[in-house]
């Protein structure tokens, strides 16, 4: 596809697989991270969590760089109304998959958008993820290999944890990190984004 915009497009994110998502979309942007302590956030759901946060990535970038477009991204695991962090451990890792493990869960992106003219966009894109029953030493297995601790709820879909998923209904690529189905969306209806004819 080819896709022009009219902003300069920036990239809240550390994330290698946002950036390799957003590289799907074949236009041009940058990387620019932003500091956000997430855990500084209290709201009520899970929703606000994960759009706060993204607001926050996004707005703190949004600062430094003015008059450019900025997307800023957050994920999490909810389960039984409780979100599932990064693990900060092998402990932790170990209780999230253990709580998962023959269990559905959501995994929820939320997506801010700050435009040049300073006006802010959010959606949240929700991904239902049925685990497989899993044995003790197959979660202590992937555990060990040190996939868990960079990403939501202790698992990688895309890497060595997509052996502990049964199914998934929903966006794929908004598990991973950027639902950029919705994303495109969103950026024509904006008209950040524009189709060739
Ligand atoms: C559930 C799941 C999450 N993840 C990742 C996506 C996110 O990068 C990460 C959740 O952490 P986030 O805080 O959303 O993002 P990040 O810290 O990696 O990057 P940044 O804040 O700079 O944008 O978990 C996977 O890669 N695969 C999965 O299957």
């Amino acid at each position: 596809m080819n896709f022009t915009t009219n902003e300069q497009l920036i990239l809240a994110s550390a994330s290698p697989r946002r950036k390799e998502l957003l590289q799907m979309l074949n236009i041009p942007f940058t990387i620019v991270t932003s500091d956000v302590v997430e855990t500084s956030v209290t709201v009520d759901t899970a929703r606000e969590y994960v759009t706060e946060v993204a607001l926050l990535k996004a707005r703190d970038v949004a600062k430094r760089c003015q008059g450019k477009c900025i997307i800023g991204a957050d994920t999490i695991v909810v389960f039984n109304n409780q979100i599932l962090h990064k693990p900060v451990s092998e402990e932790e890792a170990i209780e999230h998959l253990t709580k998962l493990a023959g269990n559905r869960h959501e995994v929820m992106t939320a997506v801010a958008l700050i435009l040049a003219d300073g006006t802010e966009h959010t959606f949240v894109e929700v991904t239902s993820v049925l685990f497989k029953e899993i044995s003790p030493q197959l979660i202590k297995a992937y555990v060990q290999t040190g996939d868990p601790f960079d990403k939501a709820g202790g698992y990688g879909i895309q890497t060595s944890g997509a052996v502990l998923v049964d199914r998934i209904e929903g966006d794929y690529n908004n598990v991973v990190g950027l639902p950029i189905a919705t994303l495109v969306q969103k950026m024509l209806t904006l008209q950040l984004l524009k189709l060739p004819f």
